[in-house]
């Protein structure tokens, strides 16, 4: 039996056109365009594709890009003293800095200076806990991403086993978060784990998070399982996900790399620029976000 390829490019494109309708709301109601704020430090080759396609995707959607461009040599004080003055910046809804940062920077210290109520990648630790404890914040796009494709499969996830392989603060732990609270029963898994393949053969739901091509193996995978893999790894053989590619002959539904999980985190980063914006200037949104 082969897998459904679930068509992450697709339904990515479904979800930035309904953000790009509702954007209008917002400039009716306050009279300007929500804006996001991207910022990046140094030259990174993959890094530099990502904000160049969340440039355009804001533009596409009706939003206002403002890019920041810093040498890969910036001082740590002058990357907080600019993001401090995004924070400031009644234009500016959505703040995002991309990952990763020079070594020289401290990558915490500058996600926790980002104000938690523009912070659209939801990597501070305020918006962290508010998903912990159920309150209203912003979701990492990734995670959010991931799950908007499971409800897709399965309308009804209460009850699933899921399995995540990852414990990262953007992607792993907020996955998990995230399948609790539509009551999956939720085994967390690491690079550590004893025999991990046991715990992915139980799994009605398998994130793998892990960055490692192929560590997740075909023969581990339950017969029609959902198979989430969120790899994006650069290799001789081109990019290649987290999961083996037989895996597809196992699982009932799985993601592809490229064109899965990856075009979602950008989608999503739409959405939560617009739910920013809107939530600043007091708009309702469709619950089709
Ligand atoms: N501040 C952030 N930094 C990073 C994030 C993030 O969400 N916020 N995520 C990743 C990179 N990323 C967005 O920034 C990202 C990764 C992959 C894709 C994507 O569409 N991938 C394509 C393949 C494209 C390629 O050739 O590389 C796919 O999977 O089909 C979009 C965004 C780390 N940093």
């Amino acid at each position: 039996m082969s897998a459904r390829i679930i068509d992450g490019k697709e339904f990515a494109g479904r979800l930035r056109a309904r953000v790009a309708k509702q954007v209008d709301r917002v400039v009716a109601a306050s009279g300007r365009k929500p804006g996001l704020a991207v910022v990046l430090v140094g030259e990174d080759p993959a890094s530099s594709v990502y904000v160049r396609s969340k440039g355009k995707a804001t533009l596409a959607a009706g939003m206002e890009s403002f890019e920041h461009r810093l040498s890969a040599d910036v001082g740590e004080d002058e990357l907080i003293a600019l993001v401090d003055r995004l924070n400031a910046d009644p234009a500016v809804d959505g703040i995002l800095v991309q990952l990763p940062l020079p070594r020289h920077i401290d990558e915490r210290r500058v996600i926790t200076r980002i104000d938690p109520d523009k912070d659209v990648d939801g990597f501070h630790p305020v918006n962290a806990g508010r998903l912990a404890t159920g309150l209203e914040g912003f979701v990492p796009c990734t995670p959010l991403g991931c799950l908007m494709l499971l409800r897709d499969i399965h309308p009804h996830l209460a009850g699933l086993e899921a399995v995540v392989i990852g414990r990262s603060n953007i992607v792993g732990k907020p996955m998990g978060q995230l399948l609790l609270q539509e009551s999956c029963t939720v085994t967390m898994t690491h690079s550590r784990t004893r025999d991990l393949a046991a715990h992915v053969r139980q799994a009605d739901i398998v994130v793998a998070a892990v960055g490692i091509p192929g560590f997740v193996k075909a023969e581990w995978i339950k017969p029609g399982a959902s198979v989430i893999d969120v790899g994006i790894n650069r290799t001789d053989a081109g990019l290649v996900g987290d999961v083996d590619s037989a895996a597809a002959e196992v699982a009932g539904a799985i993601t592809p790399v490229p064109g899965g999980v990856g075009p979602m985190t950008i989608a999503v980063l739409m959405r939560n620029t617009l739910v920013s914006a809107a939530r600043r200037e007091g708009v309702t949104l469709d619950d089709d976000l």
